[in-house]
């Protein structure tokens, strides 16, 4: 049980009425207290020597949960409460909520011109409530997805968010989502479900990725929102707007049981109440007017109707208390049934939550299954007294309303909990009755038999409906894309680490993937699925953005593509396996065997030291990459990698001009000042280009105390790389970042596209490990990316620690050693502890 919180928002004077001298009618107190008095009128019985009678019943005093001044009685400007902090001290505990799988609610209510919108949709520049709760809600996803034990989920839970925008226009629902609706257009229905309560049939729901779609859809929404000018204000809003989220969380608890909770936001901003008195500009706002006000008229009944209810309800407790103080074995039903209480009762149990669409549809969040927030928005001008006496008052009345919120279980998954629940019992039942057979003690037990045939029925369901729950999640989230492959379902992690090596004069970018596979069993077999490790190793590597991952047609590695490629899907759901060409040998540090599955694979145990790379073709590399070395006389030698992660990279020794100085240009000298000293010991950065200011100046300082540089500054530093006609050589994206020694991490999931959150997941995760990650942009476009979310926590944890492992592996060779200086200080270490005992 939670009443409906409620807060006061006053707005300051606007610049019209300060002008015209308008009085102060509000002022803030201690504990939430809000005082309202009328100047005009205290004056007036001052003058005439009224009694205070008349003054005092001009003046109120009202306590709320919260208080949001805009002045403190002596200036208009000082003490505004900003927007952040009506974010923080409403918006963050409704956020929680959602979190925790209620159904949360905000209403801004106020006369019009107050700044309901303000307070919900803000400005540009002072952001209200709903594009901070949108920022917010990925913000916590990404941090919830990137912790353990968040709010008591032992598994990283994996999270859908959906949006839906709708308006009530004159008693009509629109969806503000639809390009095509507009306000003659047929209006929605609200339809009624008996468990999950009102909803309005046909209205669109958009699933989002990401904080910026989210933001994108609200733009959208509020720009087709009906609004007018009005004599109260110039942009009212003529329709009440709801604005919802949809947050579905889904996660694996540490006992293996699933647990899905389905939550819904409401951000709710009302249209203004205003006086029929004042003079309408057009017939068309008179109406629009009249059915603002009737509605508001219903949703104050229905107010009026849940606060008697709860005054009602206490009286009866109150009842129960007396009477069972004298009468120990009376019982509530009885006193609920007194007949002197029950007309009034019946009466208030009616909540008339039908009699306009407003109500029947906020009808969860109005004493129902919500926590529930009302901002009333006031305005504190002499001018507009009796409307903010009116809203006080209404705000009072809310505060009394008693909702009952619950945690929103997924029916199915309540059920699977209910019969593992049964499951346990029946165990302990089970061994009782054996217990007891052996004893031959029979008396008032289930014969065993009967208990083990329930059991098992118990435990092949819930398991049964585990799996249905598995599958329907997943393909749920999956479907929540645009892009679908119809490639065979199957799930895999991969991390790809990339460093520079030199040998003789040329310098090398390492790019070491591993993928795993976990598509089955995701649960329960992720731990053994680690050990199907698909190394793929290769050399330098172009990503080429324009290939958008169809298989090229010049690829004509030593096998056929096409076997390569059912190989390749075949080997990622079942066995270990070496991707690494015969032609396509880089040195000893690659060479040297991983695994014995590697021996099985190749046959040949170890690769050819040394030997440069020879591909047959050369495949597709980014134009303006190719142009540059043709114009240099330099054709790369490029292959392009199976297409083990689906984003095809088109990979290339570096070109024999490629000296060791220029393939140092783009080290990470900015990005990690551990490995300046390093670097700038070899590498003089006398020739780095112009631009690196424009790069350097988009370092971002993080919180682990170094630096990140966004991908965005990368691109655009790469863009003007490229524009620059005195650049010799262009790296790509990849060589670009590769060069940084950055840890990018993959998921990949053929047959089903990418969510955002799980990358942001991995990336952070990458981050915290490696000090430097990278979002693959291009492979976020081009290709589905979905892993069972169930699986991450396990698989990635045990991944970055083999990573670790495998890095060590590879100080074998003292010319790979060498070039650790240029990686991470977290690998820099491993790997020379490791080299240490060795030698
Ligand atoms: N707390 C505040 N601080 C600064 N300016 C505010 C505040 N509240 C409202 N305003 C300004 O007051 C004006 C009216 O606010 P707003 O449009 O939000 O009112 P409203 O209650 O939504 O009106 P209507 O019901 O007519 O749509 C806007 O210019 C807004 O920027």
């Amino acid at each position: 049980m939670s009443n409906i919180k409620v807060a006061i928002r006053v707005r300051p004077l606007t610049t019209s009425e300060a002008t015209l001298d308008h009085q102060l009618t509000v002022h803030m107190g201690v504990n939430n207290t809000v005082h309202l008095h009328n100047p005009a009128i205290s004056k007036t019985s001052a003058k005439y020597g009224w009694s205070n009678k008349r003054a005092s019943s001009q003046s109120r005093q009202f306590a709320f949960d919260y208080c949001f001044p805009a002045t403190d009685g002596s200036s208009v400007s000082a003490n505004i409460a900003s927007q952040e902090k009506v974010f923080e001290e409403l918006g963050m505990p409704v956020l929680n909520s959602l979190f925790d799988g209620y159904n949360a609610c905000v209403l801004a209510y106020g006369q019009s011109g107050t700044g309901k919108t303000y307070t919900m949709m803000g400005t540009p520049l002072e952001l209200g409530l709903a594009p901070k709760l949108c920022t917010a809600i990925f913000e916590r996803i990404a941090s919830e997805c990137g912790c353990s034990n968040v709010h008591l989920k032992t598994k990283r839970p994996s999270f859908r968010i959906e949006i839906s925008f709708m308006e009530i226009y004159n008693e009509k629902v629109r969806d503000l989502l639809d390009e095509h609706s507009n306000r003659d257009s047929v209006q929605l229905k609200i339809r009624e479900h008996p468990q999950l309560g009102p909803y309005v049939q046909g209205l669109s729901r958009h699933t989002v990725e990401d904080a910026a779609a989210a933001l994108e859809l609200l733009k959208e929404g509020v720009l087709r929102r009906s609004s007018a000018a009005t004599h109260k204000n110039g942009h009212s809003s003529r329709s009440h707007a709801v604005f919802t989220v949809h947050c579905t969380a889904a996660w694996v608890t540490g006992d293996g049981l699933p647990r899905e909770t389905v939550a819904k936001l409401h951000l709710v901003d009302l249209a203004g109440s205003e006086r029929a008195s004042c003079n309408p500009v057009s017939r068309l706002r008179l109406k629009e007017g009249a059915l603002i006000n009737k509605s508001l008229a219903s949703l104050g009944n229905v107010i009026n109707a849940l606060a008697e209810k709860t005054s009602l309800s206490k009286g009866s407790i109150s009842t129960l208390n007396t009477s069972s103080s004298s009468t120990s074995s009376i019982n509530i039903r009885s006193v609920q049934t007194t007949p002197s209480a029950s007309p009034r009762r019946s009466q208030a149990s009616f909540i008339p939550y039908r009699d306009s669409v407003l109500t029947w549809l906020l009808k969860d969040s109005l004493g129902g299954n919500s926590k529930t927030f009302l901002v009333a928005a006031i305005s504190p001008s002499t001018h507009a007294f009796k409307e903010t006496l009116n809203t006080l008052r209404f705000a009072e009345r809310a505060k009394r309303v008693v909702n009952e919120p619950v945690i929103n279980e997924n029916a199915s998954v309540e059920l699977i909990h209910h019969l593992v629940q049964e499951v346990t019992r029946l165990r302990a039942l089970f061994a009782q009755s054996v217990e007891s057979n052996q004893s031959n003690d029979n008396s008032g037990l289930i014969p065993s038999e009967n208990i083990s045939n329930l059991l098992g029925a118990h435990h092949s369901k819930a398991r049964e409906l585990t799996e249905d729950w598995l599958r329907k999640w997943s393909r749920e989230i999956g479907e929540a894309t645009t892009t679908v492959h119809t490639t065979p379902q199957s799930t895999e992690i991969g991390i790809q680490t990339s460093f520079p090596i030199i040998m003789e004069d040329l310098g090398y970018v390492i790019t070491a993937k591993e993928t795993k596979s976990a598509n089955r069993a995701p649960v329960e077999n992720a731990t053994s699925n680690l050990e199907t490790v698909l190394f793929h190793s290769e050399t330098s590597c172009w990503s080429d953005d324009s290939l958008d991952g169809s298989y090229p047609t010049e690829f004509h590695p030593t096998t056929d593509s096409h076997t390569e490629y059912s190989r390749m899907n075949k080997l990622m759901v079942q066995e270990p396996a070496w991707i690494i060409k015969p032609n396509f040998h880089i040195g000893e540090s690659l060479s040297a065997p991983f695994s014995d599955s590697f021996h099985q694979q190749r046959q040949s145990p170890t690769l050819p030291s040394k030997k440069r790379i020879t591909a047959k073709k050369v495949v597709r590399t980014r134009p303006d990459v190719r142009t540059m070395f043709e114009n240099s006389g330099e054709i790369p030698q490029s292959r392009c990698s199976s297409p083990l992660s689906s984003s095809l990279v088109v990979t290339s020794p570096l070109p024999e001009s490629f000296s060791e100085r220029k393939a140092f240009r783009y080290l990470p000298d900015q990005a990690h000042p551990s490995s300046s000293s390093a670097c700038s010991e070899k590498l003089p950065l006398d020739n780095l280009p112009s631009n690196q200011d424009h790069e350097i100046a988009k370092v971002k300082s993080t919180s682990h105390g170094e630096k990140m540089i966004s991908n965005d500054s990368h691109k655009s530093y790469q863009e003007s790389e490229l524009a620059s006609s005195n650049a010799e050589f262009v790296p790509s994206s990849r060589i670009g970042l590769s060069s940084r020694n950055t840890c990018c991490c993959h998921i990949l999931h053929h047959g089903s596209p990418c969510k955002l959150q799980n990358q942001n997941f991995l990336a952070q995760i990458a981050y915290q490990r490696n000090g430097y990650c990278q979002h693959d942009t291009s492979y976020q476009q081009s290709r589905a990316v979905r892993c069972k979310s169930q699986s991450f926590d396990t698989i990635l944890r045990a991944e970055l620690l083999a990573i670790r492992r495998r890095m060590v592996a590879r100080t074998a060779s003292p010319k790979v050693a060498a070039s650790l200086r240029y990686l991470t200080q977290w690998q820099t270490d491993s790997l020379a502890n490791s080299l240490a005992i060795k030698s």
